[in-house]
C-alpha cells in the first residue's frame, strides 16, 4: 500500500474524529499530534509487551516533536482491566499533573485502550483521549466507538463509560510483533462484520484470510472496511440503546465464557467471541432460524483462521451450565430480567431478539458442551 494513511472519519458532530490507518503512523505520530493538539501534554498509558515492543518508536516521534509526555506501564493481559489498575491510571495522570486539556494516549491492545479510556473519562471529570491500537482487534473494533470501561467480580466490562477518542492511529507495522494467536484472536472481530449484515465481506473474507495473516495488501483494507461498518453502527446509535447491539453478536455467551475462564489467556476475548458467534448460529439453527450449513461454513473459516469453535476446545474443565447461565444473567443487554441475544437467519442477516428463555439457552448450552 502506499504511504498515505486511509482516513475513516467518525462524523459524531462535536464528538467527530478520524481513524487513520497508516504503515508507519506511530513513527509520524509526533507530528501528527502536535499539529492536531497544538501545546498540549500527553500521558501515555500501555502495558509491559507493548512498551518492549513499540514504545520506543512513539516516544522518538514525541520527542522528536518536542512533545512533552509521561508514561504509566501495566502488566498485559485481560487481568489488567481492574478496579485496581483504573485507580493506579487516574492517580499516575494526576501525578503527572496533566490537566483537563491534556491527553491521556492509549498505547495498546483492547484491554489497554478500555482501560485507559475509561480513565480519561473520569479522570479530572473528563479529559481527551487518543487511541493508539497495536493490536488487530483494537484496530478494527475496540479503538473505535468510545465503549470504555473495566471488568466486575460479577462479569464482564460491567463497569464504564461511553467517552469517544479525538483520534486513533492505527500503524498496521505495529502488528509486525503481535503473537499469531493474538492475531488470530482479532480476526474473530473482523468475521463478525461479515456476519452481522455483510455477507458480501464474509465471502471476501473466505477469499482473502491468507493475504490477511500474511499481511499482504488485503490486510490493510479489511481493516479500513471494518473501521467503516463499525463506525455506521456507531453513528446510528451511539450509546447502544437498539441497532448498536448487533456489535454483540457472539459476545453473550463469550463474555459468560471469559468469566467462568478468570479473565485469563485459557480464553481470549477474541476466541470467546469465535465460540460465542458459533453457538449463535447453532443456536439459531436449533430454533429453526438459520440453515445449519451456515454454521458448518462459519465453523470451517474460523477453523483455518486457528480459532477455537467449539466449548470443548477450550482448555480445562468448563465451569458447569450454572455458572455459564448465572454470567449471561449479569449481561447488560438484560431488560427487566430478560435475556436479550444477537441471533442469526444465516451469514449477513443477524438481528435482536428480545426475551430468549433461559431454559432454552441452558438446554442448548448443555448440549453443546459434549459437541
Ligand atoms: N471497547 C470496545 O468496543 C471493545 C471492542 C472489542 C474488544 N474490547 C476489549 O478488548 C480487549 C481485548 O483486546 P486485545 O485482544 O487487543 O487484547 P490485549 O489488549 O490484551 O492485547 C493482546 C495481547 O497482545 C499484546 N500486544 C498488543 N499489541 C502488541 C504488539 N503490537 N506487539 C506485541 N504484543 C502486542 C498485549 O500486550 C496483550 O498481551 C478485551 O478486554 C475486550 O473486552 C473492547
Ligand atoms: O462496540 C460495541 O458496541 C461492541 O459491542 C463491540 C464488542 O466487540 C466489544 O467486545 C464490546 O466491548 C462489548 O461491549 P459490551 O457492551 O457487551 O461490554
Ligand atoms: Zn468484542
Amino acid at each position: 500500500m502506499s504511504a498515505d494513511p486511509i482516513t475513516v472519519h467518525v462524523p459524531l458532530g462535536e464528538r467527530a474524529y478520524d481513524i487513520l490507518i497508516g504503515p508507519r503512523l506511530l513513527d509520524e505520530a509526533g507530528a501528527i499530534l502536535k499539529g492536531r493538539f497544538p501545546g498540549r501534554r500527553f500521558g501515555i498509558v500501555t502495558d509491559e509487551t507493548v512498551a518492549k515492543a513499540q514504545l520506543p518508536r512513539l516516544l522518538a516521534a514525541l520527542d522528536a516533536a518536542g512533545i512533552d509526555h509521561s508514561e504509566i506501564v501495566l502488566p498485559a493481559g485481560e487481568g489488567t482491566k481492574s478496579w485496581a489498575n483504573l485507580q493506579t491510571v487516574v492517580e499516575g495522570l494526576l501525578a503527572a499533573r496533566l490537566e483537563r486539556r491534556d491527553l491521556v494516549i492509549a498505547l495498546g491492545g483492547g484491554v489497554i485502550g478500555d482501560l485507559a479510556g475509561f480513565a480519561a473519562a473520569i479522570a479530572r471529570r473528563g479529559m481527551d483521549f487518543v487511541q493508539v491500537p497495536t493490536s488487530l482487534l483494537a484496530q478494527v473494533d475496540s479503538s473505535v466507538g468510545g465503549k470504555t470501561g473495566i471488568n466486575s467480580p460479577h462479569g464482564k466490562n460491567l463497569v464504564g463509560a461511553f467517552h469517544q477518542p479525538r483520534l486513533v492511529l492505527a500503524d498496521l507495522s505495529a502488528l509486525d510483533t503481535l503473537a499469531p494467536r493474538q492475531f488470530a484472536a482479532g480476526y474473530a472481530e473482523v468475521v463478525k462484520y461479515g456476519l452481522i449484515d455483510d455477507e458480501a465481506y464474509f465471502f471476501w473474507l473466505e477469499e482473502n484470510r491468507a493475504e490477511i495473516f500474511s499481511g499482504g495488501p488485503a490486510r490493510a483494507e479489511a481493516i479500513a472496511r471494518a473501521c467503516a461498518a463499525k463506525t455506521r453502527f456507531v453513528l446510528a446509535d451511539e450509546k447502544e440503546t437498539g441497532v448498536r447491539a448487533l456489535l454483540n453478536l457472539g459476545h453473550t455467551f463469550g463474555h459468560a465464557l471469559e468469566k467462568v475462564t478468570g479473565f485469563s489467556d485459557r480464553l481470549l476475548h477474541g476466541e470467546g467471541v469465535a465460540i460465542g458467534m458459533m453457538l449463535a448460529h447453532a443456536f439459531s439453527a436449533k430454533l429453526g432460524l438459520a440453515p445449519s450449513q451456515d454454521t458448518g461454513r462459519i465453523g470451517a473459516h474460523l477453523k483455518a483462521a486457528g480459532l477455537p469453535t467449539r466449548l470443548a476446545d477450550i482448555p480445562g474443565d468448563l465451569a458447569p451450565t450454572d455458572a455459564l447461565m448465572t454470567a449471561i444473567a449479569q449481561d447488560k443487554k438484560v431488560e427487566r430480567g430478560a435475556l436479550t441475544f444477537i441471533l442469526t437467519r444465516g451469514i449477513g442477516r443477524a438481528f435482536i431478539e428480545k426475551n430468549v428463555e433461559p431454559g432454552k439457552v441452558a438446554e442448548f448450552l448443555e448440549e453443546m458442551r459434549g459437541a
